[in-house]
């Protein structure tokens, strides 16, 4: 019960009552299955869990400090891409993201040489989604998944290397294992913006997806469509019951013992 309590500390706001002046947009982008969704959590709620269903793409809020500053976080965990092909949906829904945020987290697992594959078309689909604009948004690339090193298909050096060729920071973290490394990831992605965007008035509506107000704009709401739909709308109902589901495996697991 403590555990679903405190899941209500990633706190939602639609965009018009933020306390937080500087609201900055991630989107979390990989294969189906490499940590997407574990990481988003434990970034924003320092717990992994481990049991979760497939995503079909939640937003998550939250305000963080960040160099003495109080920063609104948001961050869509989209639907794992598959290198047979998703349906088009998926994909929408992972461009819409891209369109949608100010900076992209790319993610695959050293278990799985597949969704490695994939880093490069994902890295091409966000340039492709950022052509018309001036400037591409931060990437960064996580290597997830580092404490299952007897199982490890991707070799150590091949990730640093990727990123150097994509031109964009890497971290290999464990979202198991360790939180700091992914704390220290995302973090550093959240001052990187937060230092590019001037700080700016609480924008109205649910942000750049549908405002029509352009005169009450961030600055990197002006360089977005307003015809761009925001990706999901935030669901924590359905984050706290698969919090709850995992708490009572959990528990059934420890009575049958
Ligand atoms: N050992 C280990 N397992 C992890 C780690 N991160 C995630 N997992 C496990 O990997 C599985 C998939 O994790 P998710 O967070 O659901 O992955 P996802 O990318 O959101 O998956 P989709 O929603 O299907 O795309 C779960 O069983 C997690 O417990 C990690 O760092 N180490």
């Amino acid at each position: 019960m403590r555990l679903i309590q405190n899941m209500s500390t990633i706190a939602e706001y639609p965009t018009s009552e933020c306390p937080s002046s500087r609201v900055i947009k991630i989107a979390v982008i990989g294969g189906s299955g490499v940590g997407k969704t574990a990481l988003v959590v434990r970034f924003l709620t320092r717990r992994f869990i481990g049991d979760y269903e497939r995503n079909a793409g939640n937003l998550y809020s939250r305000e963080v400090q960040i160099d003495n500053e109080q920063v609104a976080i948001q961050v869509q965990d989209t639907p794992g891409v598959n290198v047979s092909g998703n349906a088009p949906g998926c994909f929408n829904h992972v461009t819409c993201s891209i369109q949608w945020a100010d900076a992209i987290v790319l993610v695959y697992s050293v278990t799985d040489q597949c969704s490695f594959d994939l880093i490069g078309q994902l890295h091409q689909l966000v340039v492709r989604t950022h052509s018309d604009r001036s400037s591409m948004p931060p990437v960064i690339l996580l290597a997830n998944k580092a404490d299952l090193l007897h199982v490890r298909r991707v070799d150590a050096q091949q990730g640093p290397l990727l990123a150097a060729a994509l031109g964009c920071c890497f971290y290999e973290v464990s979202a198991s294992e360790d939180y700091s490394q992914v704390h220290g990831a995302f973090h550093r992605l959240c001052r990187d913006l937060a230092k590019q965007q001037p700080p700016s008035l609480p924008s109205s509506g649910s942000g750049a997806a549908t405002s029509t107000t352009p005169s009450t704009t961030t600055t990197s709401e002006k360089r977005r469509s307003p015809l761009i739909p925001r990706p999901k709308s935030p669901n924590m109902q359905d984050l706290k019951r698969r919090f709850k589901q995992a708490l009572s495996a959990k528990v059934r697991t420890v009575t049958s013992v």
